[in-house]
């Protein structure tokens, strides 16, 4: 037993579980008008609505003795001090340093890396002012129109679903293309939409040594060579992001065009860093530094308010408690607005490649679920997709549904008809639809006898199912922010449970290293050693 599932804290959420066996929430409703406010917290811009859990007050103290007994309190004192958390990497996580205003003092080793945040974003700010503004001029005199960011996984995911987010922020002239995909098809359709005299390129890759990164990067750097471009044009159509002076310098770009970031920053917590360059030159310094404060209000939020108010706490404690004590194993992730398309995708790497470990801190194996699987689609297009499964079928699934109070687009009844949805599906899956229920609607539409006991079952819906409601003012720089540095935080919290480094990745290497192998048999080299499958799977792809 590891001391985790061992611990009296652990123990008595077990032991609770049981005893919450058979409880439901249309009860807990019945029983506690004043649930809503009991189970909600405020700060300015957003409000969690965790009232739909199978939770009472004594789950959550429990929960909350949990994590102070996993010392939650000293762990995000050691992640906001700079301290080495990623010990297998042995290197501070210091996301949170990104977002700090000027003259916060945080150290890495001693030294204060606050002024050097900023020295990067105010060379980030010029170089947005510059091209949004028509001044950075392309090698044939024409202003920048379209951005092609080349980048994958932190470096592109975290870019992508913020610069969708922000669409009513972004610049007029200015397009943005995102090519993560090293599938060449990819890097084909974004180029067929540019014109090499007005696009510029952001190679954008935290060690500058990433495959796919690098091939796209080079294909794009010929491309715009056969199109007519001369090596020393390069430096007007190709920036770099990255900590890797050494491997743009080999690239071919320069270091002036290199906007620069710090191994303490973790590939998917960089969109706060230079690795942010493509969301600042769409929406503006302004608008970009916004969305920065919005992430420093949370970390405020997070580092300050008690725990049982305090909004990544509670996201990720309920977390704990499905997964841990209620078998869950998913998590979905429901944002209603158009513009968050991509928040899943973005935290299916956040959540899923930071908590998806199997060791604990140590190296012992655990004996308790870890992170859980994450999915989502923007709402309403999942509840005409797999909601059929969260309302009805045999997995347990919580739900973070997330929306905006005011839309960015009042267009007729659509977000009154929007919002609609979003609160009917939570209700929904928190009371169900009891036998009497269904044989009293059948009844009233006239069905009876045997026709109506067939169909019977199969419109019961059990209900009792479990979601959170995120509700945000609006969706806008700075409450995107906010969101999203409430989950990094959620996964911290959850990861400190857990006792699990959530800021390595390792379980990503052996796939990059058999590829390496590998491609050189499929292009003509002699056949390697492999399993049956593998082999047959090479000799097909050759021909053979
Ligand atoms: O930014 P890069 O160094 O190119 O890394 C891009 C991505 O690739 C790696 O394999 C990691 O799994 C990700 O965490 C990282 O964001």
């Amino acid at each position: 037993m590891s001391a985790l599932t061992a611990s009296p804290a652990w123990k008595a959420l077990a032991a609770h579980r049981q005893a919450m066996e058979g409880v439901s929430l249309r009860d807990l409703f019945a029983q506690d008008p004043g649930r809503f406010d009991r189970f909600s917290v405020r700060v300015p811009g957003l409000l969690l609505d965790y009232a739909k859990n199978r939770v009472t007050g004594e789950t959550m103290s429990l929960l909350l003795d949990l994590a102070r007994s996993r010392d939650l309190e000293g762990w995000r004192d050691r992640l906001f001090s700079g301290a080495r958390i990623n010990t297998t990497e042995d290197r501070a996580v210091l996301h949170v340093a990104l977002r700090a205003p000027k003259g916060r003092r945080i150290e890495v080793d001693g030294q204060d890396v606050v002024p050097d945040v900023h020295a990067v974003l105010d060379r980030m700010y010029d170089f947005c002012r510059r091209v949004r503004d028509g001044q950075w001029l392309g090698r044939t005199g024409k202003p920048i129109t379209d951005i092609v960011n080349i980048g994958i996984g932190g470096s592109d995911l975290g870019p992508v679903m913020a610069t969708q987010a922000l669409t009513p922020w972004h610049h007029p002239r200015l397009r943005a293309h995102f090519v993560s995909n090293v599938d060449g098809t990819h890097i084909a359709e974004a180029l067929k939409q540019v014109d090499p005299e007005t696009t510029l390129f952001i190679v954008a890759s935290k060690t500058f040594t990433t495959q796919e990164t690098l091939t796209n990067a080079h294909t794009a750097r010929s491309w715009f060579l056969e199109k007519g471009g001369s090596e020393a044009d390069i430096a007007k159509h190709f920036v770099a992001v990255s900590t890797n002076e050494g491997e743009v310098r080999k690239f071919g770009i320069d270091p002036a065009n290199m906007f620069g970031f710090w191994d303490w920053v973790g590939g998917r917590y960089s969109l706060w860093s230079a690795i942010g360059l493509p969301i600042a030159l769409m929406v503006g310094p302004e608008a970009f530094a916004e969305f920065l404060a919005g992430g420093h209000a949370m970390d405020e939020h997070f580092r300050t308010a008690p725990l049982d108010r305090n909004m990544p706490v509670i996201l990720g404690l309920l977390g704990v408690w499905y997964g841990n004590f209620w078998g869950a194993c998913a998590q979905a992730v429901l944002p209603y607005d158009q513009y968050l398309a991509r928040f899943p995708a973005y935290l299916q790497q956040l959540d899923m490649e930071s908590n998806g470990k199997g060791v604990d801190r140590d190296g012992n194996p655990v004996d308790y679920a870890t992170g859980p699987i994450i999915f989502g689609e923007p709402g309403t297009n999942g509840q005409h997709a797999f909601y059929q499964l969260i309302h009805q079928g045999t997995h347990l699934i919580p739900c973070d549904f997330i929306a905006p109070v005011k839309t960015q687009n009042p267009v007729g009844r659509h977000h009154p008809i929007l919002l609609s949805n979003i609160l009917a599906q939570a209700e929904a899956l928190m009371r169900g639809k009891t036998q009497d229920e269904v044989r009293a609607e059948l009844t009233s539409e006239g069905k009876s006898g045997p026709a109506l006991e067939a169909l019977l079952p199969h419109k019961v819906f059990p209900g009792n199912r479990p979601t959170n409601m995120i509700l945000a003012d609006q969706l806008d720089p700075r409450t995107l922010g906010m969101l999203i540095a409430l989950y990094e935080h959620k996964v911290f919290v959850q990861g400190v449970i857990w006792n699990i480094n959530s800021f390595d990745q390792w379980g990503v290497e052996l796939g990059k290293q058999l590829a390496k192998a590998i491609l050189p048999e499929l292009e003509g080299g002699p056949a390697k050693d492999h399993d049956a499958s593998t082999a047959g799977l090479v000799a097909a792809i050759r021909g053979g």
